[in-house]
């Protein structure tokens, strides 16, 4: 991480599929802060999966483990697809993007979804739902059933085979992720959803145990309500405006979040933050990536959306740079784009025009140098 001045510095890791379709993109926004708005960083490039495997024999050769880890922000796009079966699975696991967030602690998974009014023609919601949808998930990232042990393959006495994992969360584990959902739920509007499944899970039971009694001892100006999770998946369809932060374990924010992405007309809008724990300096090591994956079944068309890489720039100049002009800017620069008709097929109406993820990206880009022309009138 930097020691000296202001100057932050990103590592950009495309990845594979869409990732480096998309980052190329969100790439090039984040270039122009630094060039229009003195934003301090300084950018490093680095390859991740098939391509440097097939270099290196690893998915996360040495130089993009530096990059990272020298790193105050990594800028991620995705991993995974059909095409790195030629991966062994223990190369793939020793480089896995669930290695990086616990190696880096990135416990807080910040997953916002807003609603789009330019969208409300396209989104598989009924508009008179997503007037006003403006939620964070917030996600534990480095816990739950992802990393319990044991989990393993047997071979049981019959020959049949037996998977086993095991879901966990300790006092520790559960009260920083709350406290970041109750800190968020302080800077908006107030309210905080403990998503569980208490009625059946012995770690919900603590789950929620834990989110009231860290309630009860700091955060009573904070409104606290709980929902089981497959209610919760219902309600997030039914009436997403209800919510204002939802925190939740691993597994059960990963099948939310995708859920919720439906609010906003398309997976591919969605932006995500992972944060790790504040340091003795006061800074946190992020990693910023959209929620969706390496899409293979789009993968080389040149027609991924780019704008939940794109908002998760806004996040990085939010949350790492701290420059929420900036971050306001880029939101509002996506709008307008949004606002003039620019889609890519995901989100577009029938008979709309479909953009590639490059014109897209143009249009974000046009809408900035707009935007910022007008602020500065
Ligand atoms: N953070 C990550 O790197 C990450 C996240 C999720 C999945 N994955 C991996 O990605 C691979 C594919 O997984 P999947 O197919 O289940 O999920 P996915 O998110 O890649 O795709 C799900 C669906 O959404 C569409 N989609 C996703 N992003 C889009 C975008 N930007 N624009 C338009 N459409 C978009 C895809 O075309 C697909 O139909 C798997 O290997 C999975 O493990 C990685
Ligand atoms: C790629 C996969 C391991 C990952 C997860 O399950 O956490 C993804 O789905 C996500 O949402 O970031
Ligand atoms: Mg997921």
């Amino acid at each position: 991480m930097s020691t000296q001045s202001n100057m932050i510095k990103v590592a950009v890791v495309g990845g594979e599929g869409i990732g480096p379709e998309v980052t190329t993109q969100s790439r090039r926004v984040l270039e122009w802060f630094a060039a229009n708005r003195g934003v301090p960083m300084t950018l490093r490039d680095a390859e991740y999966g098939l391509i440097p495997y097939l270099k290196t024999g690893k998915v996360l050769p040495e130089d993009t483990a530096e990059a990272m880890d020298e790193a105050d922000a990594i800028l991620w796009g995705a991993t995974g697809g059909p095409e790195t079966t030629e991966v062994p699975a223990a190369a793939r696991k020793a480089g896995s993007l669930l290695g990086l967030r616990s190696k880096y602690d990135l416990y807080a998974n910040l997953r916002p979804i807003a609603a789009s009014p330019s969208l409300s023609a396209s989104a598989p919601l009924k508009a008179e739902v997503l007037d006003g949808v403006d939620f964070v998930i917030i996600r534990e990232l480095t816990s739950g059933i992802y990393f319990g042990e044991p989990r393993g393959i047997e071979t049981l006495h019959d020959g049949q085979r037996r998977g086993f994992n095991t879901e966990q969360y300790t006092t520790n584990q559960i009260r920083r992720v709350a406290r970041a959902a109750f800190e968020l739920a302080r800077t908006r509007r107030g309210k905080v959803c403990s998503v569980d499944k208490a009625n059946v899970l012995e770690t919900s039971v603590v789950w929620r145990e834990e989110m009231i009694a860290l309630h009860k001892e700091e955060f009573s100006d904070v409104e606290l309500t709980h929902l089981y999770v497959d209610n919760a998946a219902m309600q997030i369809v039914r009436e997403p405006r209800q919510f204002d932060v939802m925190v939740t374990g691993n597994i059960f924010g990963d099948i939310l979040s995708d859920c919720a992405a439906m609010a906003s007309g398309s997976l591919g809008m969605l932006p995500s933050a992972s944060l790790g724990p504040v340091d003795r300096y006061g800074r946190r090591k992020a990693l910023y990536e959209p929620v969706h994956g390496s899409a293979p079944d789009i993968a080389g068309k040149g027609i991924a959306n780019p704008l939940g890489s794109i908002l998760s720039v806004a996040m990085l100049l939010r949350l790492t740079l701290n420059r929420p002009e900036d971050a306001d800017l880029l939101e509002q620069a996506v709008q307008t784009a949004l606002a003039s008709g620019a889609r890519t097929a995901d989100i577009a109406e029938a008979g709309a025009k479909k953009l590639s993820t490059v014109e897209m990206g143009d249009a974000v880009l046009r809408a900035l140098d707009k935007v910022s022309a007008k602020e500065n009138a």
